[in-house]
């Protein structure tokens, strides 16, 4: 098919290169100059494994990159895959998604055969009824689902396997209006070559139902990070190592045993969003959803946690302390809400200087965060050389393997946020939970 991507971001720019690999002509329409260009040369504006090979196999063949919304006109299906960033009181701004959307319906209307829009950026339920299709028929001048059809499809990729995560989904949503037949062939048509490879669940659903599901799906997994938090805190009044704990109540499949890694919570672009912006509509709507503000608590205080066992074994005014990770996890270059924030904050606020180290991500802390007085070492090794202490922030396998070169530290002091370093004897080691 001929598909149109609006919004070249992570998720825009990863769906547009599998799309791509999966036999479809791609174009990805972007308001950004540089992310365009990067696309059209072959390589991928985000860091993200197997996104920059297929990018440079596809780039000037199958998939192609422009900031001219007329490119839409030349194709049957465009997806909405711009942000959908969070107000200052938590809910989303639906601000970009309004402007893509009055931009796609204005070349819509000036196309003749039928077309489908399918959301893909994560919104609020209600959102595709109350804002895209009524901005859409009025750039149209018709109502939807006579030629212009609209649909949900919310993505469920984890970021640093963004690529795998697409090619091999566990479930796939598509959310029409009114059993929407057309909407749904035309989804089945896209997404074969998916079905062929990985065989999801594929859930056919309402709009809003679509919407829904991916924020309840974010907002259990980030409840169930949270709960394990609750309880590994527990577990360290007790002088019990909470991944002990979480290895064995995992075993019980209506548990799972997978995001029950406890430690300093989590951050992201995603979770912190997402969670906050169904609370805000819940409230909007009459209802206070306690288990989730509770989550947000439970995250909100384990970065200060972790200054506090610093702070129990080192006097932070004055003292250098090594922060190892920015990104918000391992395997990606991406700040966005990263618990480095909160602890970087915290240690310079108690009078610490900051030595930091991430094996990819310090351009971007950087670049997004200018004002944050810190310094930023080559290495593991060169950030630990005479600190007072140290608080590891994002489980990189390379930080396992740290050894030696907790020697070299004024004074060995390790709070782990994140069940990573592997050494205990000749350090005075710290878990958030264990
Ligand atoms: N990042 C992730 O892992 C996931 C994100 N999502 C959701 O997908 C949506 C997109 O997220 P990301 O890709 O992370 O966002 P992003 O911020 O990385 O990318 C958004 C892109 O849209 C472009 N853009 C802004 N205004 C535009 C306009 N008027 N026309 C065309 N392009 C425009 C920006 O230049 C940027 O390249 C969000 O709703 C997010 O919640 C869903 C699943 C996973
Ligand atoms: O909507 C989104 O954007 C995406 O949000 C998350 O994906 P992502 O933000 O890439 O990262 P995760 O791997 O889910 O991790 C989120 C945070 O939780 C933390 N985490 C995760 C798992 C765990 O056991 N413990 C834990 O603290 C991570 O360190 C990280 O800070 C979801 O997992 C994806 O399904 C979803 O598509």
């Amino acid at each position: 098919m001929d598909v149109s991507i609006i919004g070249s971001g992570y998720v825009g720019t990863t769906v547009a290169a599998c799309l791509a690999d999966d036999g479809h002509d791609v174009v990805n329409v972007d308001i950004d100059e540089e992310i365009v260009a990067a696309i059209n040369e072959g390589h991928s504006p985000i860091h993200e494994p197997g996104l920059d090979d297929l990018l440079a196999e596809h780039a000037g063949g199958r998939l192609r990159a422009t900031t001219d919304y007329a490119a839409v006109r030349e194709t049957d299906v465009t997806f909405l895959a711009v942000g959908t960033p969070s107000r200052d009181d938590g809910s989303i701004d639906t601000g970009v998604v309004e402007a893509a959307t009055q931009s796609l319906g204005e070349q819509l209307g000036a196309k003749d055969d039928d077309h489908l829009v399918v959301v893909k950026s994560t919104v609020v339920p209600g959102t595709t009824d109350e804002l895209v299709i009524p901005a859409l028929e009025a750039a149209l001048g018709e109502p939807v689902g006579e030629s212009v059809h609209v649909a949900v499809n919310p993505e469920f990729l984890q970021m640093g396997s963004a690529v795998e995560n697409f090619r091999t989904p566990q479930k796939i949503v598509f959310g029409v209006d009114d059993g929407d037949q057309w909407a749904l062939d035309r989804l089945h048509e896209l997404y074969a070559g998916v079905v062929e490879a990985a065989d999801p669940a594929v859930v056919e659903t309402g709009l809003r139902e679509g919407e829904m599901i991916k924020y309840a799906n974010n907002a259990f997994l980030a409840s169930k990070v949270s709960l394990i938090n609750d309880i590994g805190n527990v577990c360290k009044e007790f002088d019990v190592d909470a991944y002990e704990v979480a290895d064995a109540i995992g075993l019980d499949d209506r548990i799972g045993e997978r995001f029950l890694r406890s430690g300093l919570g989590w951050g992201g672009s995603c979770f912190p969003k997402d969670v906050a912006a169904i609370i805000a509509a819940a409230e909007g709507a009459g209802y206070e959803p306690p288990m989730l503000t509770a989550a947000v608590e439970v995250n909100d205080r384990q970065p200060e946690r972790l200054l506090d066992l610093l702070a129990d074994h080192t006097d932070l005014d004055g003292a250098r302390v090594a922060v190892l990770g920015l990104s918000f996890k391992p395997g990606t270059d991406d700040v966005r809400g990263s618990r480095a924030i909160p602890v970087v904050e915290g240690l310079r606020e108690r009078g610490a200087t900051v030595v930091a180290y991430d094996p990819v991500a310090t351009g971007k802390f950087r670049e997004k965060h200018p004002d944050v007085d810190i310094e930023f070492a080559d290495s593991a090794a060169a950030a630990l050389d005479g600190a007072d202490a140290c608080a590891v922030v994002t489980d990189w396998d390379e930080f396992a393997a740290l050894d030696a070169e907790f020697d070299s530290m004024a004074s060995p002091v390790v709070v782990d946020g994140r069940h990573v370093v592997e050494r205990r004897e000749g350090i005075t080691y710290e878990g958030l939970t264990w």
